[in-house]
């Protein structure tokens, strides 16, 4: 080092506001250009399943279905001990891959084909992950973006079973935009009639299995769907914007980096995509019996929530069929989240077993 440089006060600040400047910046996360379809990723976060964890997102994302948090509810559900609950696990599995597919901005556009084989997972596994490029795109309205999907699998680190897994897809940013045909048509869009909601909205009388096929009976034969909203809402704060998905290792800046997002469309951090899902079915399960979750399939993140928007919940009952077990029967949900201006954040089909009232 040269006397000069010791003299060099790097504090001061329009010192170190030149310094700033001229100083490359150590870049994070990856650009579309990095993804090639077939390439398998192995991230290299893990993470340990933790009953903080599990129960920081439980219980923040109203998520309070006692066999998650009572041994005695857990057996009575058939398992061993409160296990890790599906979202959390869903969450986690998600986190850890941010750093190498999402770090570097765009947005979480949805996700599919969203299943459990491996569970029930306990408390103390060790999740290891990897994601598959499944496809790239141009986006056509976005030259600055391209889209990715990925296969995502999260394995019991010690056994390689895996516990989770999904398609999602993102909007990645380009290193260099390319040129689009800009996504529009030149012929002016007809604006399409808006179609006509059935002329009667039918609640389910309980949350067993049976209230929900005898909804959809009622349903059945007339202009009618069984679709209702929750009471519950849940306004978004330090906790639920930054604090869940940092606990899962989510290094997304628009969670957690104001002064970055200041400047982004949202103008604020926004909320995890997992977030904003959780919580609206926490506030759908908090209206039935669930037994247990099957899967979910069709997500999509309509727009941002930032904080201080609340997440609300809203349900349309499609199917309910017996299931192979005595206790439950299967339902298929539709559930969309919504703000506090009514409008949709986040929709999805959800799969799963309903306790029967007779069980
Ligand atoms: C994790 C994680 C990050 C997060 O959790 S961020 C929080 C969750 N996500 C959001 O808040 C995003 C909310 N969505 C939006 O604000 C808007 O949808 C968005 C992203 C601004 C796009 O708005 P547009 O009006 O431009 O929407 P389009 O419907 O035209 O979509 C643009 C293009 O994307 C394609 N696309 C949309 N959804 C899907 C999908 N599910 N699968 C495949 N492709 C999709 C759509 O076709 C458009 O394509 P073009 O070729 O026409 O551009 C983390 O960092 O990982």
């Amino acid at each position: 080092m040269t006397d000069e440089m010791t003299e060099i006060d790097w504090t001061d600040a329009e010192t170190f506001s030149r310094a700033l400047e001229r100083a490359d910046t150590r870049e994070k996360g990856n650009f579309f250009e990095a993804f090639g379809e077939g390439d398998l990723i192995e991230h290299d976060p893990g993470l340990t399943l933790t009953q903080w964890g599990n129960e920081a997102w439980m219980s923040q994302t109203l998520n309070h279905d006692p066999a998650y948090w009572r041994t005695d509810a857990a057996r009575d559900r058939g398992f061993d001990e409160p296990p890790i609950h599906p979202d959390y696990l869903t969450a986690a599995t998600l986190g850890i891959t941010v750093e190498d597919l999402s770090e570097k901005g765009g947005y979480f556009l949805g996700r599919t084909d969203v299943r459990f084989p491996g569970t029930p997972v306990y408390t103390g596994t060790e999740l290891r992950v990897e994601s598959e490029v499944v496809s790239t795109a141009t986006s056509s309205s976005r030259p600055e973006y391209g889209i990715v999907t990925w296969r995502t699998r999260g394995r019991d680190a010690e056994t390689d079973e895996v516990l989770c897994s999904y398609e999602r897809t993102n909007m990645i940013p380009r290193r260099e935009p390319v040129a689009t045909d800009g996504g529009g048509s030149a012929a002016t869009a007809e604006e399409p009639d808006e179609p006509a909601l059935p002329s009667e909205f039918v609640t389910p009388d309980g949350g067993a299995f049976e209230d929900f096929r005898e909804a959809l009976e009622r349903a059945d034969d007339r202009d009618a769907a069984v679709a209702y909203r929750h009471e519950r809402g849940r306004t978004q704060d330090d906790t639920t914007v930054a604090g869940l998905p940092l606990a899962t290792l989510n290094t997304a800046k628009q969670h957690h980096n104001a002064d970055v997002m200041a400047d982004s469309p949202s103008g604020d951090i926004v909320t995890y995509g997992d977030v904003t899902r959780s919580t609206a079915l926490g506030h759908a399960r908090s209206d039935e019996d669930t037994y247990r979750e099957v899967g979910f399939d069709d997500e999509t993140f309509h727009t941002f929530v930032t904080p201080g928007d609340t997440v609300y919940a809203f349900t349309r009952v499609l199917e309910a069929e017996d299931a192979d077990r005595d206790e439950a029967g299967t339902v298929r949900f539709e559930h969309i989240a919504f703000n506090q201006n009514d409008e949709p954040v986040y929709s999805g089909t959800r799969t799963a077993e309903i306790r029967k009232r007779s069980s």
